[in-house]
C-alpha cells in the first residue's frame, strides 16, 4: 500500500525522490500513509504525521515505515528525523539509506539518546525482502541521477508479429489497449521523453499522457529530439510547446543523459524508432527495456532490467487514479 501510493507521485517530485511513509499503531495497523507530493512541499513523514493529527490518531502512532531514510537536514522543509523524534513514534523501519551526503544521517539522529527510537533497515529483515526491493526500485530514478549524474533510462519498444516496429499505414500504434495504458503510465511517471527526428517526421506524435490521468501539478515536461541535421519541423515543435512540453534538440544522443541530469530529470523514457534504438542498445544507454510484441490479439511483454526496475513497479501496480 505504501509503495502503491508512492508510485503515483513518480513524475511529479523531481528533482526530489518519490517517498512514502506509513504510520502504524501498537498492533501493526496502518493509521495513515503520506507521500511527498512535489519538491518544495512537505516530505512523506510530515504528511503522514499531519494526517494523523488531523484525524485525531497521533497519540496511537508507534511505528513509522518509510521507503527512504528520513532526511536530517533543513532544506526547503525541516528535518524529518526531528519530526519523528518529536512524535510518539518508537520504532522506524527504513526502506533504503539516503544516498545523498546532505540529507543522510537521519537514522543515526533518530537513534540518538535521550528520546531516541529503534531503527531497522529493511535490508536486515529477510522476511521483508520484497518490500525492500520495491523501495529500491522506487528510489532508482533519483539514485541514478544523484549517484551517476544521469537519469534512469527506460526504453519502450513495440514490435508487430513479424518483429517490425513500423506501424501499418495511417496508424502510429498497433499494440493492445492494456499495453498502450502501460505506455501512458510510463509517460506519466517519467520526467522526459527522448525520441528521434525520424519518429517525429513519420508520426507527428503527441507524446501526451491520455489513458491515465496526468499529474495535476506536473512541472514542464521535457522532450528531447535527436536530430543531427536540423530536420525537426518548426510547426510541430511549436505545437508541442503549446501542449506544455519544453522541446530540446540534440545532435549527440550520448550527451543527453548528463544534460537531463543537469535539469533535475530523475527518470527518462525512450520512444524512438529502430535507428535511434540501435544506438541506445549499442551504447548500453538504458537501464530497463520493455518489449511489447504483438501476437494475434494478445501482446507478450518482456522486461529486461539492469537493477531494481521502477518500470517493474509500474507494471505491477496500476495508477490508483486509473478507472
Ligand atoms: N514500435 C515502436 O515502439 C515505435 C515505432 N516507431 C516507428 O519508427 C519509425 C521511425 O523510425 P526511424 O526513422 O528509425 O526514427 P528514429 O526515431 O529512430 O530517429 C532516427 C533519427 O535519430 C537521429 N539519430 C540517430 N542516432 C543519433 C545519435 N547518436 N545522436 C543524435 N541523433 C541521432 C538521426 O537523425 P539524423 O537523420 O539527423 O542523423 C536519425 O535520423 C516510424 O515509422 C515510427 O512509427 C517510432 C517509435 C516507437
Ligand atoms: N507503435 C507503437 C508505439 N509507438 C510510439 O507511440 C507514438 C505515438 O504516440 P501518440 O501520438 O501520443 O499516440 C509513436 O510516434 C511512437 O513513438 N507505442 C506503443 O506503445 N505501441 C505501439 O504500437
Amino acid at each position: 500500500m505504501i509503495i502503491a501510493h508512492a508510485i503515483d507521485t513518480l513524475g511529479a517530485t523531481s528533482p526530489n525522490p518519490s517517498v512514502g511513509c506509513a504510520l502504524l499503531d501498537g498492533e501493526g495497523r496502518i493509521l495513515t500513509v503520506g507521500v511527498h507530493p512535489k519538491a518544495g512541499q512537505p516530505h512523506a513523514e510530515a504528511m503522514a504525521l499531519a494526517q494523523a493529527r488531523d484525524v485525531g490518531v497521533l497519540d496511537q502512532v508507534r511505528t513509522a515505515l518509510v521507503t527512504l531514510e528520513p532526511c536530517n537536514h533543513t532544506g526547503r522543509t525541516p528535518p524529518c528525523s526531528e519530526a519523528l523524534r518529536n512524535s510518539p513514534v518508537e520504532h522506524v523501519w527504513i526502506g533504503v539509506a539516503d544516498p545523498t551526503l546532505q540529507a543522510a544521517g537521519g537514522a543515526a539522529r533518530l537513534q540518538e539518546m535521550p528520546g531516541g527510537c529503534d531503527v531497522t533497515f529493511l535490508e536486515d529483515v529477510p522476511e521483508l525482502a520484497d518490500l525492500h526491493r520495491d523501495c529500491r526500485a522506487l528510489l532508482a530514478p533519483f539514485q541514478s541521477r544523484v549517484m551517476r549524474h544521469r537519469p534512469w533510462i527506460s526504453v519502450k519498444q513495440a514490435l508487430d508479429h513479424n518483429g517490425s516496429m513500423i506501424p501499418p499505414a495511417g496508424q502510429t500504434t498497433f499494440t493492445s489497449e492494456s499495453s498502450l495504458t502501460l505506455a501512458h503510465r510510463l509517460r506519466r511517471a517519467t520526467d522526459a521523453i527522448i525520441t528521434g527526428v525520424g519518429t517525429v517526421l513519420a508520426d507527428k506524435p503527441r507524446f501526451t499522457v491520455r489513458r491515465v490521468p496526468d499529474h495535476a501539478n506536473r512541472a514542464r515536461r521535457l522532450l528531447v529530439v535527436c536530430d543531427r541535421h536540423g530536420r525537426l519541423p518548426a510547426d510541430w515543435k511549436a505545437e508541442m510547446e503549446q501542449a506544455g512540453f519544453e522541446v530540446l534538440t540534440s545532435t549527440d544522443l550520448l550527451a543527453v543523459p548528463a544534460m537531463l541530469a543537469d535539469r533535475g530529470v530523475n527518470w527518462a523514457m525512450v520512444e524512438a524508432g529502430p535507428a535511434l534504438l540501435k544506438t541506445v542498445s549499442n551504447s548500453g544507454l538504458w537501464d530497463d527495456w520493455l518489449t511489447i510484441r504483438k501476437d494475434g490479439d494478445t501482446d507478450h511483454i518482456t522486461l529486461q532490467s539492469r537493477d531494481e526496475s521502477p518500470l517493474r513497479l509500474l507494471r505491477e501496480n496500476a495508477c490508483s487514479l486509473e478507472s
